[in-house]
């Protein structure tokens, strides 16, 4: 019997790449492993889940035994795989091994772990997939006050949707701005009025330093000596793709599993996509990349040789206070020239010779979207 694609993961990456494979090659053996339950769902709505009144069971989309149907496929879950072994084609599970023709990883990426001190750092939550969903809402019945470390993209949705469900939200960051990797301050400053005009309030310039329980709450020691308490203390500082398990077998690593523009690995018969991948260079954790990755993916599997090209892909960011666009420039060199406009923000962001490589769009502003998308480059041509 030949041995089939194996594809590990069964996040948005795994799935849709498994969508896209059974198009283009309906009988071919297909095998799915995952490390959670393998029932499908849109990761982007953990952080508007408050607000659209949705437990963690009612954000699965489609329940596994139901994806393994439709995708005509083996789907094994609960199943962390532990080794991979490239010379033998073949993967080592806590189930026992299976060989391979073809594997795909599709492993995602780790929330980064606050390094906290004090008695209670280890309840610091995160939010990076359903059973941590499940967990933070189980443990906010009941409570008023989150303190948020971390004033990124993921921070200030899961900041709106907390405030507009009348929880009182503390935000806490080094930076100087929320978004201050995506967005110019002018523009930052316009997003913090929003969400304060929502009651959110944000703490910059300082970082947590360690997490002690103090009769049933937590209090918070911040780098300047002082301290906040709250009933729950959630953690949104980033994600690092998970390159471990290629690591150890020899692929090659850098900020995420190195891939070229089929997406295959330093190893002819391995590919990786997704929030694990470094796909020519860049590492792009958001799901239009994954959409379009996932199709040449499908058909370099089946026998074609298609080369990825992503065009400039803005990203919404999910904070209806003030409805925000981004588009970050990926080369540095240029500058942010910032308009405010009634009811909005438009910042470009132009090189020397005044060529758009860039632009966030905030409130009225994000009606120019597809007008300044249309002008840039695009992100692998
Ligand atoms: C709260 C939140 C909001 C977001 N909002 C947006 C948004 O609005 N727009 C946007 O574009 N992007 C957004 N993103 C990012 C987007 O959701 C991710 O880019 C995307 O979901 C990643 O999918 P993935 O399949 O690569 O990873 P994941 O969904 O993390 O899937 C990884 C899979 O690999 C499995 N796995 C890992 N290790 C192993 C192992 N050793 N053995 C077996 N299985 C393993 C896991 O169990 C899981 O099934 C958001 C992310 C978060 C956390």
């Amino acid at each position: 019997m030949t041995a089939p694609l194996i594809i590990i993961g069964t996040g948005l990456a795994g799935y849709n790449l498994a969508r896209e494979y059974r198009k283009l090659a309906p009988e071919a053996p297909l095998q799915l492993i995952s490390a959670d339950g393998g029932d499908f769902y849109s990761k982007p709505m953990l952080s508007t889940a408050l607000a659209s009144q949705k437990s963690a069971a009612q954000l699965v989309m489609k329940p596994v035994e139901k994806m393994a149907e439709e995708l005509r496929a083996e789907i094994w879950t609960e199943t962390p795989v532990l080794r991979l072994d490239p010379a033998q084609r073949r993967v080592h599970t806590a189930r026992g091994e299976l060989a391979y023709s073809q594997l795909v990883l599709a492993l995602g990426a780790d929330a980064f772990a606050p390094p906290l001190a004090g008695d209670a750092a280890g309840q610091v939550l995160q939010v990076n997939d359903l059973a941590d969903y499940a967990r933070f809402r189980a443990a906010l019945a009941g409570r008023e006050q989150v303190l948020l470390l971390g004033a990124g993209l993921i921070g200030c949705e899961f900041a709106q949707d907390l405030a507009s469900n009348g929880i009182q939200v503390t935000v806490v960051d080094p930076a100087g701005w929320p978004l201050s990797r995506l967005l110019p301050e002018a523009a930052g400053r316009y997003l913090q009025g929003r969400l304060e005009a929502l009651g959110v309030r944000f703490c910059f310039g300082q970082s947590a330093q360690a997490v002690e329980q103090a009769a049933g709450r937590y209090a918070v020691q911040l780098a300047d000596g002082s301290a906040l308490q709250a009933d729950l203390v959630l953690s949104a500082i980033g994600l690092r793709p998970r390159t471990q398990l290629a690591a150890e077998a020899g692929l090659a690593v850098a900020r995420g599993i190195v891939v070229d523009r089929q997406l295959r690995s330093s190893d002819a018969q391995i590919y990786a996509l997704g929030d694990c991948a470094e796909v020519a260079g860049l590492v792009l954790p958001y799901v239009q990349p994954i959409m379009q990755s996932a199709r040449v993916l499908a058909a370099n599997l089946a026998g074609q040789a298609p080369l990825l090209s992503y065009p400039a892909m803005p990203v919404l960011v999910k904070t209806p206070a003030c409805p925000t666009i981004v588009c970050p420039p990926l080369t540095a060199g240029g500058e942010w020239e910032c308009q405010a406009l009634e009811g909005g923000l438009r910042a470009l962001y132009r090189d020397g010779a005044g060529r758009l490589l860039g632009f966030a769009l905030l409130g009225s502003a994000t009606t120019e979207r597809a007008a300044l998308s249309a002008q840039l480059p695009a992100w692998l041509g």
